[in-house]
C-alpha cells in the first residue's frame, strides 16, 4: 500500500495547497496538493481510508463516526504551513465533519528531507515535533495550534485527514482507548476471563454513556 502511494504520488500533478484552507490558515499555507476531487485523489483517498477501517489502533484510538477525505500534501524547498489551527467543521462532498482529531499520515522516508516536522504546541500536551517513518501515522487533537516547519530539502509527501469521533472529549477518549487496549491484553492471556468481561463491560457502559450516534 505505501509502496503504491509513493509510485502514484512521485509522477502526480499536484496544485496550490491554498485552495482547500480559509482564514488564517490560508494565509499561512505554502505547500502543493493533489487536486480535491481529481480522479487521483479520490482513487488513493478510497484506499486509505478502506486500509484505515483494518488497523484496530486506529480504530480503537479514534473511534471514527465520520473520516474526510484524506488530502494529499507535497512540500519542496522553502515550502512550509505556519502555525494555525484547523476549521472546527470541516464542508466536505459528505457534508460537514466536525473536526475532532487531526491525523497526518508521513509518506516520504525522513531521510530523503530536512526540516518538515509537524510541530504540535498544545496546552495540555506540551510542544512535539513530529517526523515518522514513511507509512506512519500520528493522530492528535485538532484542537492544537501546529505548524509544518519548512522543508529545507528535498520532498515532504503525507497524507492528512480528519476525524469526527464518536467520543468528542478526547479525556473520554483516552479511558476508552486504555480500556481497550487492557482488554486487547487479557484476550491475548486468556480470551474467557472474568478481568476481561469486567474491562469489556465497562468499555461497553461508558461508551454507551459517552456516545454520539
Ligand atoms: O502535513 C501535516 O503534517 C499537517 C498539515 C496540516 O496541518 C493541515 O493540512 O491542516
Ligand atoms: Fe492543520
Amino acid at each position: 500500500m505505501l509502496k503504491e502511494l509513493q509510485t502514484r504520488l512521485a509522477t502526480a500533478e499536484f496544485v496550490d495547497g491554498r485552495i482547500t484552507a480559509s482564514g488564517n490558515a490560508r494565509i499561512v499555507k505554502n505547500n502543493t496538493q493533489l487536486a480535491p476531487g481529481s480522479a487521483l485523489a479520490d482513487e488513493l483517498g478510497e484506499a486509505v481510508l478502506k486500509h484505515l477501517r483494518n488497523v484496530h489502533d486506529f480504530v480503537g484510538a479514534t473511534l471514527p463516526q465520520r473520516v474526510s477525505r484524506p488530502m494529499f500534501s507535497a512540500y519542496t524547498q522553502g515550502m512550509e504551513y505556519g502555525l494555525h489551527v484547523d476549521s472546527g467543521v470541516l464542508q466536505t462532498r459528505q457534508g460537514p465533519i466536525r473536526s475532532d482529531i487531526a491525523m497526518t499520515i508521513f509518506l516520504s522516508p525522513p531521510e530523503s528531507y530536512e526540516g518538515g516536522e509537524l510541530q504540535i504546541e498544545d496546552i495540555g500536551l506540551g510542544n512535539h515535533r513530529i517526523k515518522l517513518a514513511a507509512g506512519s501515522a500520528f493522530a492528535y487533537p485538532a484542537t492544537s495550534l501546529h505548524r509544518v516547519a519548512p522543508v529545507t530539502k528535498g520532498r515532504r509527501l503525507a497524507c492528512v485527514l480528519w476525524i469526527q469521533s464518536q467520543i468528542r472529549d478526547p479525556g473520554q477518549r483516552r479511558i476508552l482507548a486504555d480500556l481497550d487496549a487492557a482488554a486487547n491484553k487479557l484476550r491475548e492471556h486468556d480470551p474467557n476471563s472474568q478481568e476481561l468481561k469486567l474491562v469489556l463491560a465497562s468499555y461497553h457502559n461508558l461508551l454507551r454513556l459517552w456516545a454520539d450516534t
